[in-house]
């Protein structure tokens, strides 16, 4: 017996390969709700929050999602991109995106992205490029630094989608690429570019990493290590003396203890041993978003500049930079091989 298959048919179709990349999520607006709900599902992840679940839950429910979205709401308000009435992480991701998609359509690559809270969700994502005819994807979590926390989780949220479909594609995951060379010399070349353009010469250059609990580091999270890595090759391929360059982690939350030094702290401790003019970047971050914009770039300054110093400069993080695509459109490449 002979049948037709419909012409969307992943047999007749023409086979591709995907490549998706992950970011972390942003709400959707800046309302209490829309923070809340972003709010709630990040933070019932047991990848990010390891407390147990039933200490866990009338914390986060009854205390946390109480105050912070209406906090946190106020600091998105202060970054939104208005213009486009939307979430800068969500509008850099994007034209990340589309700049990856350009490069590769010769290949005949499609390129689309999710993100592990929020919108687009990972599961909504890969079926659709599952119906597109990506029989093949690599997942690329845009994260230089690997942690439990972010890479892991982005890759868990993929496979939690890969498990229910009957007819899975062949998935890879790409490995976190903190001293990948591309990644260490396009940074490397912001930082100079960036510090060239100052109108003033900073003393110290600080990369602030997001934070972790250390608990996260004492069982075994590679981040802080691989955080601490990213600037001594940046620093060796600039030249420069260790006193020129700084580590310091950001973004505390809750009252255990993080990855030390602070930024916060050193931001307010440096004008005191006389250290007044700085430059700031944050390189575990691959798009600005509201830890780097609301909390580096303003409340960083403001507290700065109390604390008596003279000078303060946020470098961008790479973004959708021609350099910036040309390291991520590098690592893609690398981690296509075999496939293209
Ligand atoms: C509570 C624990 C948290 C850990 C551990 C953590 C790790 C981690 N996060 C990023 C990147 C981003 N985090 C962002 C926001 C954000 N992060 C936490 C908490 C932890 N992060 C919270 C509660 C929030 C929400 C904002 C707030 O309420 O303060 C974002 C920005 C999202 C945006 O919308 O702009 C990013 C990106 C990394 C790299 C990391 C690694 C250790
Ligand atoms: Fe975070
Ligand atoms: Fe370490």
């Amino acid at each position: 017996m002979s049948r037709t298959l419909p012409p969307d048919h992943p047999f007749i179709q023409e086979q591709k390969i995907g490549v998706l990349l992950l970011n972390l999520g942003t709400p959707d607006a800046t309302d209490y709700w829309s923070v809340r709900r972003y709010l709630k599902e990040f933070l019932s992840d047991p990848r990010v929050i390891e407390t147990p679940k039933w200490l866990w839950w009338p914390i986060l429910n009854l205390a946390i999602l109480s105050v912070r979205p209406q906090k946190a709401g106020h600091a998105y308000a202060t970054i939104w991109d208005k213009e486009r009435n939307e979430s800068p992480l969500r509008v850099i991701t994007e034209a990340q995106t589309r700049a990856l998609a350009e490069r590769l359509a010769g290949d005949g690559v499609v390129v689309d992205y999710a993100m592990r809270y929020g919108n687009p969700s990972t599961r909504s994502v890969l079926e659709r490029m599952q119906a597109a005819g990506c029989q093949r994807i690599l997942l690329l979590p845009l994260y230089p630094q690997y942690s439990a926390t972010t890479t892991a989780t982005a890759n868990d949220k993929a496979f939690d989608a890969l498990k229910t479909m009957r007819w899975q594609p062949a998935v890879r995951t790409a490995p976190a690429y903190f001293e990948d060379p591309k990644y260490i010399e396009v940074l490397g070349n912001s930082i100079r570019d960036g510090v060239a353009a100052l109108p003033f010469e900073p003393e110290l250059v600080i990369t602030s990493y997001h934070g972790m609990p250390v608990d996260y580091l004492k069982k075994g999270d590679p981040y802080h290590c691989q955080c601490y890595k990213t600037t001594r090759l940046v620093r060796e391929y600039l030249g420069w003396p260790e006193e020129r360059m700084m580590v310091t982690f950001q973004s505390r939350f809750g009252p255990t203890e993080w990855l030390q030094p602070y930024t916060d702290k050193t931001l307010e401790e440096l004008p005191k041993k006389g250290i007044k003019k700085v430059a700031v970047l944050a390189p575990a971050f691959s798009a600005d978003c509201i830890e780097t914009l609301e909390e580096i770039a303003m409340a960083g300054k403001e507290s700065f500049l109390e604390a008596g110093g003279e000078d303060y400069a946020y470098i961008p993080c790479l973004n959708d930079s021609p350099a910036g695509m040309d390291m991520i459109e590098t690592v893609v490449r690398r981690e296509l091989a075999g496939w293209l």
